[in-house]
C-alpha cells in the first residue's frame, strides 16, 4: 500500500473548497432526483414541479426504520461467518480480518422480507417514504462522519489513511481520516460499503416493482429487467465480497463523509432511479428489444466478472492455477502486474464491463428521457475520475513498471477510444 504521507499527500477531489461544495451538492442532487422521479414523466433538468413540505421530507418513523435497517444488517454481519478473510498488508505489514457474511445477509434479508410480505407487511408502501428515508439516511451519514472524525483525533498515526489527513477540517471530514475504523471484527467502512446500501437498493427496487403491480395489475417487462439486472449486480458483489478488500476504498481511502453518504444514502436512493422512473410513464417493451438489452447486460457482466476474477485471485495468490498462465511484469515492490488476459486489453477492463451494464440498466426506460441515463452519466464521470486517481496511485507505487504497463496497454477504459 502507499506510504504514509499525511499532510504532504497531494489534495484530491479539487481540495477543501470543492469538498465543501460536494458535501452540499451531493445531497441536493439526490433530493432533486427523488423529487422529479415521483412527478413523472421525470425530467433531469429544470426544477421539480412542486416543492415538498417539511412533513414530506422528515418523519421520525423513517428515522426509526433507517436505524432498524442498520441494526438488522449489523446483526446479520455478526452472524457466524462461512469464512474470515484477510485484508491486504497494512503499513506495519499486519493484516486485518473480515467476516465473509454478505451473501448470507442478502439471503436472510430476502427470507425475512418474504415472511414479512406474506404476513401482510405493506412493502409496496415503501416508495411513498423515499423522501423521509433519504433525509434520515443523510442525517445518519452526517452524524457518523462526525463521530468518525472525532474518533480519528485519538487514533494512532499508523491507523490514519494516506489521504484525508491534510490538516484542513472540511477536506479531512469529507475524505475521512481513519483508514479502517473498527471495533474488533466490526469494520465500519467494510460493513457500510456492501451491506445496508446495496441490499437497501434492491429492496427499494422490489418495493417499486410491487407498487407497479398494485397500480397496473402486473409489473412491466422493463421493471423486471431493471430489477433482475441490478439484483444480479448486488448478488455478485456480495457473493464475491472478498474482492472489495482489494478496492481503493478499503486499501487507500479513509472513512469519512464521501463514503458514509455514498454508501448509506447515494447508493440506495439514486441507484434505484431507473425503477423509480419506470413507475410513472408505462414503458412498453417487446421481447426482441428486451432480449437485445439482456445481451448488452450479459456482455457487460462477462467483461466485469472476467476482469475481476483474474485480478482478485492474482492479488491473493499469483500462482493460483486460474491465473498462473497469464503474462505479467515485475515491479520494484515485488508485486507483479498482469499484462495479458482482460488486463492486457485496457488498464481498467472491470470499469468497461461496469459501464456497459450501466447502459443496459437505462435502456429499458427508453431513449427519450435523459433522467433515466443519470446513473450512466454520473457513473462515467465517477469511473473516469476514479481511474485517474488509481493511475496516479499506481504510478507512485510502481514507478517505471507502471510506465511499462501503460506503454504495453495504452488504453485506460475503452479500447482505441480512451
Ligand atoms: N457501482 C459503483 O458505484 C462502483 C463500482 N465499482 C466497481 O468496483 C470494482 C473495484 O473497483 P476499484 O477498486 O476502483 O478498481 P480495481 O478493482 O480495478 O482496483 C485497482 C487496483 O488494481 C490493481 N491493479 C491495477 N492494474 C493491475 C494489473 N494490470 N494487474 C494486477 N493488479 C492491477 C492496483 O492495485 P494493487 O496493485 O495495489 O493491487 C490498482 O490500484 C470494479 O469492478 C468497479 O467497476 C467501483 C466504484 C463504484
Ligand atoms: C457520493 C459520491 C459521488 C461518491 C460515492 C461513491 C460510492 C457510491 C462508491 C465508491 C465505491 C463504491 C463501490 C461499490 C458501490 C459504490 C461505491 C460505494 C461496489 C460495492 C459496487 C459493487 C461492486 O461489485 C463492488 C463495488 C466496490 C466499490
Amino acid at each position: 500500500m502507499a506510504p504514509p504521507q499525511g499532510s504532504r499527500a497531494p489534495l484530491e477531489f479539487g481540495g477543501p473548497l470543492a469538498a465543501a461544495a460536494l458535501m452540499l451538492l451531493l445531497p441536493v442532487t439526490m433530493f432533486h432526483l427523488l423529487l422529479v422521479a415521483r412527478s413523472g414523466p421525470a425530467r433531469l433538468l429544470g426544477p421539480p414541479p412542486s416543492l415538498p413540505g417539511l412533513e414530506e421530507l422528515w418523519s421520525p418513523w423513517a428515522l426509526l426504520l433507517c436505524l432498524a435497517w442498520l441494526g438488522l444488517q449489523a446483526a446479520l454481519y455478526l452472524l457466524p461467518a462461512r469464512k474470515v478473510a484477510e485484508g491486504q498488508d497494512l503499513k506495519d505489514k499486519s493484516r486485518l480480518r473480515y467476516p465473509i457474511t454478505g451473501f448470507q445477509a442478502l439471503v436472510l434479508t430476502a427470507l425475512l422480507v418474504g415472511l414479512g410480505v406474506s404476513a401482510g407487511l405493506p412493502l409496496s408502501a415503501l416508495p411513498e417514504m423515499l423522501l423521509p428515508l433519504a433525509s434520515a439516511a443523510t442525517l445518519t451519514a452526517f452524524i457518523s462522519s462526525l463521530l468518525l472524525y472525532l474518533r480519528a483525533l485519538v487514533a494512532p498515526a499508523s491507523a490514519l489513511a494516506p489521504g484525508g489527513n491534510s490538516g484542513n477540517l472540511i477536506y479531512d471530514f469529507f475524505l475521512g481520516r481513519e483508514l479502517n475504523p473498527r471495533i474488533w471484527l466490526f469494520d465500519f467502512k467494510y460493513f457500510c460499503e456492501l451491506r445496508p446500501g446495496l441490499i437497501g437498493w434492491v429492496l427499494i427496487n422490489l418495493a417499486l416493482l410491487m407498487q407497479e403491480a398494485d397500480l397496473r395489475g402486473s409489473p412491466s417487462l422493463a421493471m423486471w429487467l431493471v430489477n433482475g439486472f441490478q439484483l444480479l449486480y448486488v448478488a455478485d458483489a456480495l457473493w464475491y465480497e472478498e474482492a472489495v478488500l482489494t478496492t481503493m476504498d478499503i486499501i487507500h481511502d479513509g472513512f469519512g463523509f464521501m463514503l458514509a453518504f455514498g454508501d448509506l444514502a447515494w447508493v440506495p436512493f439514486t441507484y434505484s432511479l431507473q425503477a423509480q422512473f419506470l413507475l410513472y410513464p408505462p414503458q412498453p417493451r417487446g421481447w426482441p428489444l428486451a432480449s437485445f438489452i439482456c445481451l448488452i447486460n450479459a456482455v457487460g457482466y462477462y467483461i466485469f466478472r472476467g476482469a475481476n476474477s483474474q485480478k482478485n485471485p492474482f492479488r491473493n495468490n499469483p500462482s493460483d492455477p486460474r491465473v498462473a498462465d497469464l503474462e505479467t511484469i515485475s515491479t520494484a515492490t515485488g508485486r507483479r502486474l498482469l499484462v495479458s488476459g482482460w488486463w492486457g486489453m485496457v488498464r481498467h477492463p472491470n470499469y468497461l464491463g461496469d459501464l456497459i451494464m450501466a447502459l443496459a440498466w437505462s435502456l429499458p426506460c427508453g431513449v427519450f428521457h435523459l433522467f433515466s441515463y443519470f446513473y450512466f452519466l454520473y457513473f462515467t464521470a465517477l469511473l473516469v475520475h476514479r481511474e485517474d486517481r488509481d493511475e496516479r496511485q499506481c504510478l507512485q507505487k510502481y514507478g517505471l513498471a507502471w510506465h511499462e504497463y501503460s506503454r504495453r496497454v495504452p488504453y485506460r477504459i475503452v479500447p482505441y477510444v480512451y
